[in-house]
């Protein structure tokens, strides 16, 4: 859809140049972060994948009481020591009071005041009148409070992800619910009156391979996406363009559009956001492929703001489009750092494009560090994409030779997702 009429030729003449890559992504994640979602209470059940939007603290200290490591004898002074009860894990034991004598104790259980030294069951004998005997080791046999953390110490910042581990931790700490960010909601329109939705493509109809693979993209980077947020194809006119996206806008903080990006006939992106009064963050990246991309910003009266991600059509460089702009402004959004990119050895030459980054899809052998070019990498396709952990950054007026280290952009895969 490249046929353009003299005025969108001349606008497109007078557009201003397009951001560089980083510049790009720098800008998105600053404006998503002025635009950071409100924080709320989640409890522990439902955290996972959230960010925290206060730091996490300790409630008490870490142990809370000084906890015996093993099961044993909790002693008082010099042996043999006559046996007066048992503390297991779970109860406040009494304190021992006199010299030569001992409680049974668990591993768990709370250290008696007055206790010296705990000696293991394996290490104790029992003497002819039942008392009980041994050495205990010098080192102590119980964790002290606060030998993990002092009561009100910041564990991990505002920002961080949840994860299982993190979940585990705020446990231990004694937390029921945590304040993080709301997640984001997005909601994803599909363009294209040629799309197929079901079925082998034919006779000049492809099926919409983003309508499906998009979402789940989207719920990688930390975002809910409903079915019903899932919509398409759009019909091909400007009327039913504004009025999907302003129906999509009224749940959703980011709708992400894919197709429609240039200026052929039917592209119908550019006069939508006009209809809706948003203004652009970024408008085309020098970045091959997916240059279209674009991400706008609206800010309604009461002074929400809400974002449109424009995807272009080709199927890989919808994705570039997710990985260069959207993950950048979903971090902010979530009050994130900035993703900071690791580095790989580059095991095969990658050519540059001229003035534009070039992202080139590469599989990674993490034991060697080592990124390797994939097959099949044409912006119409998705092959190379299916076998790829990631994008290689060749940056502009560079080629990328073997043994250079370059930057990887990685696409949200879970552990185990691919096979290496
Ligand atoms: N005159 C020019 N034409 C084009 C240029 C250019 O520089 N000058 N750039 C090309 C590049 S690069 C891209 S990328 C596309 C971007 O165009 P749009 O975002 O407007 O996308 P469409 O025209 O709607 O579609 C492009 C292509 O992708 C297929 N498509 C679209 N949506 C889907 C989907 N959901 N699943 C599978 N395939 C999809 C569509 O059928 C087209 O083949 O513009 C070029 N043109
Ligand atoms: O830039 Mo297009 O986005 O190469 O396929």
């Amino acid at each position: 859809m490249s046929t353009e009429t003299a005025a969108q030729a001349e606008d497109r003449a007078t557009a201003p140049p397009p951001a560089g890559w980083e510049e790009a992504r720098a800008r998105v994640y600053a404006v998503g972060l002025s635009a950071a979602l409100p924080a709320v209470s989640r409890s522990l059940a439902d955290l996972d994948g959230h960010t925290l939007a206060e730091p996490l603290t300790t409630r008490t200290d870490l142990p809370a009481f000084p906890t015996s490591s093993v099961d044993g004898w909790a002693v008082r002074g010099e042996g043999p020591w006559r046996v007066v009860g048992r503390v297991l894990a779970g109860n406040r034991p009494a304190p021992l009071t006199e010299e030569g004598s001992t409680v049974e104790i668990a591993t768990g259980a709370m250290v008696p005041e007055g206790t010296t030294a705990i000696l293991r069951v394996e290490e104790s004998t029992r003497t002819g009148d039942g008392r009980v005997d041994g050495t205990p080791r010098p080192t102590p046999e119980w964790r002290e409070p606060g030998e993990e953390a002092y009561s009100g110490e910041e564990l991990l910042p505002a920002g961080t992800p949840v994860d299982p581990a993190l979940i585990g931790l705020a446990a231990s700490c004694g937390h029921d619910t945590l304040r993080v960010r709301r997640a984001p909601r997005a909601a994803l329109l599909v363009f294209g009156d040629e799309l197929l939705t079901k079925g082998p493509p034919a006779a000049g109809r492809v099926r919409d391979a983003l309508g499906p693979a998009v979402p789940a993209w989207l719920r990688r980077y930390g975002c809910q996406v409903r079915p019903s947020d899932v919509v398409g194809p759009v019909a091909d006119t400007l009327p039913a363009h504004v009025a999907a996206v302003r129906s999509a806008l009224a749940g959703a903080d980011l709708v992400c559009t894919t197709g429609g990006t240039m200026h052929g006939p039917v592209d119908h992106l550019h006069p939508t956001l006009a209809a809706l009064g948003a203004d652009y963050v970024v408008n085309t990246v020098a970045v091959r492929p997916g240059f279209p991309m674009l991400l706008a910003r609206l800010v309604s009266d009461d002074g929400r703001v809400r974002f449109v991600a424009g995807l272009p059509g080709n199927p890989q460089s919808a994705i570039v489009a997710l990985v260069s702009l959207v993950a950048p402004l979903l971090a902010g959004l979530q009050g994130r750092p900035m993703p900071v990119l690791p580095h790989a050895t580059l095991a095969e030459p990658i050519a540059g494009r001229g003035d534009y980054t070039h992202l080139a899809l590469v599989r990674l052998d993490r034991a060697a560090g080592t990124a390797h070019p994939v097959r099949h990498v044409g912006s119409a396709m998705l092959r190379g994409l299916a076998g790829a952990d990631g994008f290689a950054v060749v940056r502009p007026g560079t080629t990328g030779a073997v043994g250079d280290r370059v930057p990887i952009v990685p696409l949200p895969l879970l552990p185990g997702e691919r096979s290496w």
